[in-house]
């Protein structure tokens, strides 16, 4: 256990604009706080290689060597997307705060300010993203969906240069870049819920470091941790009983008796749109992970264990797009 603090807290960031901007806001608390922070950046394999993200298991390679760095004892602190971590614990870590999430819808950037609905038929919208191609289509507006990689501008530039008509992002992403204006529409949830944790980030550090662990406390979120807890529970218990893309989004409200809830919608569909199955569930607000599993619950009974078989074996690659060849090369975020 190291229960003092150190001199210096070394904080590990990846090289990417959204991840030292991320990191930087992070620092800037902490700083507020009296602590000295120096940032330390960490090259990942998602950074140096250009293959397909599930060939490398997903998005979790840029956590994965972060985690390296902090279980290494190379870096003290770590910020990740949370929507970008691995729903299972990392053995030796600890998730000392969640900060106060961005709002955690997604949005469009299209050609001529247009919305979804005004794409026309056969237009292309690029993604990345199972759980957006999946919801996309779903709402058969008869697009075509393209499979695209890239940092945040990267993908802008796929519009731009007339190569998608439109492309769909995280709108806390642009948000932390300063470039929301580029959004043509926010996409309502009711069309396409977030990915579990959108918009939240996750601070990161040693279960061994005690102290940072309580001096990190003060940039936990309450209301953003039992949200996201929601939602991630949501996503553990259906990729274990599916293999299907899903979204959620959890929601603090109050019930008629003044009681705090978590209003949890969730979506599961294949990305052809095919299939498509949203579900909501409402429980009291100190019980994230059973609001969480009990949609999942409703969720697989309600068909997403039957239409969406778990494939045999261990889950090892992301569903496949309509287009296989990503367009854009240069790595996520
Ligand atoms: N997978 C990439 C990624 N991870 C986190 C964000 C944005 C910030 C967030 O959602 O917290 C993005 C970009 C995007 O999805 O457009």
């Amino acid at each position: 256990m190291t229960a003092t603090l150190p001199t210096t807290l070394r904080l590990g960031t990846r090289r990417s604009e959204l991840a030292t901007t991320q990191s930087t806001w992070v620092a800037e608390r902490l700083r507020a706080l009296g602590h000295q922070v120096e940032l330390v950046e960490i090259v990942t394999e998602g950074d140096v290689n250009r293959a397909p993200l599930a060939s490398m298991g997903g998005t979790g390679v840029f956590a994965a060597a972060i985690r390296q760095a902090l279980l290494a004892d190379e870096v003290d602190v770590a910020v990740h997307s949370l929507k970008d971590l691995p729903v299972a614990p990392e053995p030796g870590l600890r998730i000392a705060a969640i900060p106060v999430r961005e709002d955690p819808r997604d949005v469009l950037v299209a050609r001529d300010d247009l919305t979804l609905g005004e794409i026309p038929a056969g237009g292309v919208v690029g993604t990345g993203s199972p759980r957006r191609a999946a919801q996309i289509e779903a709402l058969g507006l008869g697009v075509q969906v393209r499979a695209i990689r890239g940092n945040v501008g990267t993908r802008i530039g796929l519009v731009t240069s007339g190569e998608c008509d439109a492309v769909v992002l995280a709108r806390a992403g642009l948000a932390r870049l300063g470039r929301l204006d580029e959004a043509t529409e926010v996409i309502e949830p009711v069309q396409m819920l977030p990915a579990p944790g959108q918009g939240a980030l996750a601070v990161e550090c040693r279960e061994s470091d005690t102290a940072l662990i309580e001096a990190l406390q003060a940039l936990d979120d309450a209301d953003t941790r039992a949200a996201v807890t929601a939602e991630r529970a949501l996503l553990q218990a259906l990729e274990a009983g599916c293999s299907a893309p899903v979204g959620a989004l959890a929601e603090i409200a109050e019930d008629d008796d003044g009681s705090l809830v978590i209003s949890l919608r969730g979506f599961v569909g294949t990305t052809d749109g095919s299939l498509e199955l949203r579900r909501s569930h409402v429980g009291p607000y100190d019980r994230p992970e059973a609001v969480g599993r009990e949609l999942a619950r409703v969720m697989l009974q309600d068909g997403a264990a039957d239409a969406i078989r778990k494939p045999d074996g261990p889950r090892t690659a992301a569903p496949q797009l309509r287009t296989e060849t990503p367009i854009a090369t240069e790595r996520e975020k």
